[in-house]
């Protein structure tokens, strides 16, 4: 079997197609639209080697066109969760037995398939299913999923690298063995590329997984667990299930071989997952690992020494990119006096010019909010601050949900920092300004790290280089993901590991070797080869001899 040593070398970051007017791409995908457009998808559920039918349909409709039926997922219960976690433990001794470079090779050939064949695929039921531009989908679907496989892979081969020193006589080792027991990946609907990650990286390592994505991204990770199958994934290293969240947590939290949770989604969720876990822990066989990537209320401070253009374009690219639903999208910004009615201005501009709508016409840059819920509550604090005291909408501000749940980008601004959307996650196109004075510098960057509970993201935006410095310090605990002179999104693969700490999780970055230790359990092998026959050190003898 696998005599040698075979190398994994780093991975380049996929390329990023333009899908500019008159490419291959654009056509391509403009074929692939069409086409899944005009199909009705009945999605099972992958257990084990079954794809199973509950008959219990649930409706998938693109956010921006909700009248267009895409198809309809196939709803478990309480039943598919065990279903689930027997598959997956019927598949674990041969996963975790099977040489590395198999396994690698899996996931290195559905990273392969989407860079290749799947891509419009990919992409396509991104677009439609969660309602993405063209290149939003592309950066996601396409490229960040294809470098967290490939960079995955590379990653765990230079932990398996590490090993520790052996003295004479003696050999030493450290196996890296995957966890006891079952990982559950629960995932969120904003990034198809998260929803491959979290159960594929825990996988890699020789886990099995039961996989619960959010509903409004099961579109695009049933196209994923279809790659994946093609690659040769055996059957029940991953399944995917569509149960809700609580039911699957009552069982699998309360279950003894639960070894382990990789989650990312809001804070509230996983708090409430954090307790359930804790109050079982005696239950398990092994301390589970928990793993949780959260909320955020990222933000960006300019200083009166930055060009108010580069302010302006970070603004309008990391608070309205994808209609402000990622994780990393700037919500607040602190703007010195001076520079305010240039950025105002410059703001509104670029919101004017924004193009809304379907995702299938590539002109338009905004596109749908996810789900009715979500427009509800996004709408009902634009509202507010139409009519409250200290707060005035200085651009956008319009909404409609009669085709689908339009929510045009927004600026509030208000004249006090503790301001409910100042500090409350709304995950929309909502971004609040607020005005300090600019001799307030170093007290606006208090303000920035005391106003909220997360720590996720966010930006300084500075020409003057002891600004920059003074920031860095004092919001170094204020953003797992710090940028100087960009927006706050966007982090790539093997570039800027991804995560953030306080309410925003556990900092376990994404698509890094941090993340990948906690899906493994080190054994330490240590091997004598002239083990010693009398118990009396040397001291007693007055020999010498090790210990
Ligand atoms: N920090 C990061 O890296 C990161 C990345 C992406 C998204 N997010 C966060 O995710 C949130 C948006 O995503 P969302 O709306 O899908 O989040 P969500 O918390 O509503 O859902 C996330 C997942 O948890 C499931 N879930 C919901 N309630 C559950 C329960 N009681 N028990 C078990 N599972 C449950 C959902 O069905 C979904 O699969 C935002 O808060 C955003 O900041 C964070
Ligand atoms: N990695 C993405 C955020 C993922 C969260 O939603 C970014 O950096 O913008």
């Amino acid at each position: 079997m696998n005599q040698g040593y075979f190398s994994y070398p780093m991975p380049v970051n996929e390329p990023v197609y333009s899908y500019g007017p008159g490419t291959a791409e654009r056509a391509a995908l403009t074929k692939t639209l069409a086409e899944l457009k005009g199909q009705l998808a009945d999605i099972p559920m992958y257990i084990g080697k079954e794809e199973v039918r509950t008959g219990k349909l649930q409706p998938i409709f693109p956010p921006h066109e909700i009248a267009h039926k895409l198809g309809h997922f196939h709803a478990g219960d309480e039943s598919h969760v065990r279903q689930a976690i027997d598959a997956a433990l019927a598949a674990k001794e041969s996963w975790a037995n099977m040489t590395w470079e198999s396994r690698a090779n899996i996931f290195l050939r559905a990273a392969d398939l989407i860079a290749t064949k799947y891509r419009y695929h990919m992409n396509g039921t991104t677009m439609l299913g969660q309602s993405k531009n063209a290149f939003q989908a592309e950066i996601d679907s396409a490229c960040e999923l294809i470098d967290f496989l490939r960079f995955n892979v590379h990653f765990l081969s230079e932990i398996y690298k590490q090993q520790p020193i052996s003295g004479p006589g003696m050999h030493n080792r450290t196996e890296w063995r995957p966890l006891e027991g079952f990982v559950l990946a629960i995932t969120p609907f904003n990034f198809t590329a998260i929803g491959g990650n979290l159960p594929t990286s825990a996988a890699m390592c020789g886990n099995v997984v039961v996989w619960k994505p959010s509903n409004s991204q099961i579109y695009s990770a049933q196209m994923f667990m279809r790659i994946l199958k093609e690659a040769g994934l055996p059957d029940g290293v991953i399944n995917l299930i569509y149960v809700d969240g609580p039911t699957i947590g009552n069982v699998c939290f309360n279950h003894p071989d639960f070894a382990g949770v990789h989650f990312t989604g809001s804070t509230g969720v996983f708090n409430q997952m954090w307790e359930t876990i804790g109050k079982n822990v005696a239950n398990y066989k092994s301390y589970p690992r928990i793993v949780g990537e959260t909320g955020g209320k990222d933000f960006v401070i300019a200083h009166n020494s930055a060009d108010p253009a580069v302010v302006a374009t970070a603004l309008l690219r990391g608070a309205f990119e994808y209609q402000g639903q990622k994780c990393s999208a700037a919500s607040r910004a602190y703007i010195p006096a001076s520079m305010a009615d240039k950025v105002r201005s410059l703001l509104a501009e670029g919101i004017d010019s924004f193009k809304m709508g379907i995702v299938d016409e590539f002109g338009n840059f905004i596109n749908a909010v996810i789900d009715e819920k979500s427009f509800d509550k996004i709408t009902k604090h634009i509202e507010e601050a139409k009519n409250g005291e200290g707060v005035k909408i200085i651009a956008g501000g319009n909404f409609d949900k009669s085709k689908g749940y339009f929510i045009q980008p927004t600026v509030i601004e208000t004249t006090d920092p503790m301001y409910v959307t100042m500090c409350k996650e709304l995950f929309g196109p909502v971004l609040t300004m607020f005005v300090y004075d600019d001799n307030d510098f170093e007290k606006a960057l208090e303000l920035v790290d005391k106003t909220s509970p997360y720590a996720l993201t966010g930006a300084i935006i500075a020409n003057d280089r002891k600004a920059v410095e003074l920031a860095s310090y004092k919001l170094r605990n204020a953003a797992g993901n710090f940028y100087i002179n960009d927006k706050p999104t966007g982090a790539v693969v093997g570039q800027q590991p991804f995560g953030g700490a306080r309410a925003s999780g556990t900092n376990d970055k994404a698509g890094s070797m941090i993340n990948l230790y906690r899906w493994l359990s080190a054994r330490t092998v240590k091997e004598t080869f002239n083990p010693p026959t009398d118990y009396r050190y040397a001291f007693l003898k007055g020999e010498s001899e090790g210990i």
